[in-house]
């Protein structure tokens, strides 16, 4: 039996700002009914592929397809088979959660007879249902996302694009919202990329493709690239980082750097490795503790920093006034 055909497929894809290539010559696929995620630092070209794939951005070369359709070429074709929750809330404030939901059905042409059992079904699945005659203006953040997701579904679009689903919520509201995509996942036959700088959200991921710099430096699932590491990952705390750094290199020969106030290097099997540290350092170390790889320690071990140090240099550099290219 043959492939069934990706729901998503880049080839070379590029965008540049002037001087700026924000995503430069990117290539992947994504199958149906997967969950794929970009993961990558603030500024990784993370939202500019989004909005290629979506047609909110005009690309500079190469192709993508996304349900099948060219996203330059049939451009309403590919609208009318997606769904979008970006970033910045489009919800109306001051409607209704199901007023909101029936001015969407009708924009994407919704048949009437469906439109009030779809969004009773979409809005249950988000657990809103109750709160439908509810002005959007009292509801939480997390409310107004569930909402947007449950808006997002209306139309039963093929693929379902998230651009940080997340960001600016409370860890436990993270969570809900997590719940519910894979709930939407299991109910509806449907792929779902997103995008996130949050490691521990890429491991819902089936896949994931970490961005950086405007590129993809690997893409698998979250165990496989996490079993590529192959090393744990230990922090230790002393009283002067900087001659812990120089023994590590001159004792073991590992390379080690300061992470968040702590020196951090990566060994196998870091629990037998301890016991020889303290022997051998020749520093006092006040605390040790071994950690099995994680998808920072992915990303560090593909990118030569961690995801939070990355994000500390971009926000440091970024000067320019922020416009989506929205056409
Ligand atoms: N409209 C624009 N004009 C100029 N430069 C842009 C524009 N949009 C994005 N960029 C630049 O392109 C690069 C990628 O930005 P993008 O927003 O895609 O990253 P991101 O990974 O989604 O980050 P974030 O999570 O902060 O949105 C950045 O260097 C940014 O400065």
């Amino acid at each position: 039996m043959s492939e069934p055909a990706p729901a998503i497929s880049v080839t070379g894809l590029k965008k540049t700002y002037g001087q700026v290539e924000a995503v430069k010559d990117v290539n992947f696929t994504v199958a149906p009914g997967e969950v794929f995620g970009f993961l990558g630092p603030n500024g990784a070209g993370k939202t500019t592929t989004i909005g290629m794939l979506c047609t909110l951005v005009a690309p500079t070369g190469g192709t993508a397809l996304v349900a099948g359709r060219d996203v330059v070429r049939e451009r309403d074709e590919v609208r009318r088979n997606i769904g979008l929750v970006f970033q910045d809330s489009t919800l109306d404030l001051y409607l209704s959660a199901e007023q909101n939901l029936r001015f969407h059905a009708e924009l994407y042409g919704v048949p009437r007879p469906q439109v009030g059992p779809r969004i009773q079904q979409v809005m249950e699945m988000v657990a809103l249902w109750d709160r439908k005659d509810s002005k959007v203006l009292t509801f939480s953040g997390g409310m107004k996302r569930r909402l947007e997701i449950a808006r997002g579904l209306l139309h039963s679009p093929r693929v379902l694009f998230l651009d940080e689903p997340t960001v600016g919520l409370d860890p436990q509201t993270r969570a809900a919202i997590w719940g519910y995509i894979h709930k939407l996942r299991r109910a509806e036959d449907i792929t779902i990329f997103m995008t996130t700088h949050y490691m521990d959200e890429a491991e819902y991921c089936d896949r994931i493709a970490i961005i950086d710099h405007g590129e993809i430096v690997v893409v698998d699932s979250p165990e496989a690239l996490k079993a590529s590491v192959g090393k744990d990952r230990v922090r230790i705390s002393t009283e002067d980082s900087e001659a812990a750094i120089d023994a590590l290199e001159k004792r073991f020969g590992l390379t080690a750097a300061v992470h968040e106030g702590e020196v951090m290097f990566s060994v196998p099997a870091g629990e037998e490795f301890v016991p020889r540290l303290f022997a051998e350092l020749g520093l006092p170390i006040r605390s040790v503790s071994v950690s099995r790889p994680s998808l920072d320690d992915v990303f560090m071990s593909y990118t030569g920093v961690t995801i939070r140090d990355a994000e500390f240099e971009k926000s440091a550099t970024k000067t320019w006034a922020r416009t989506t290219g929205r056409r």
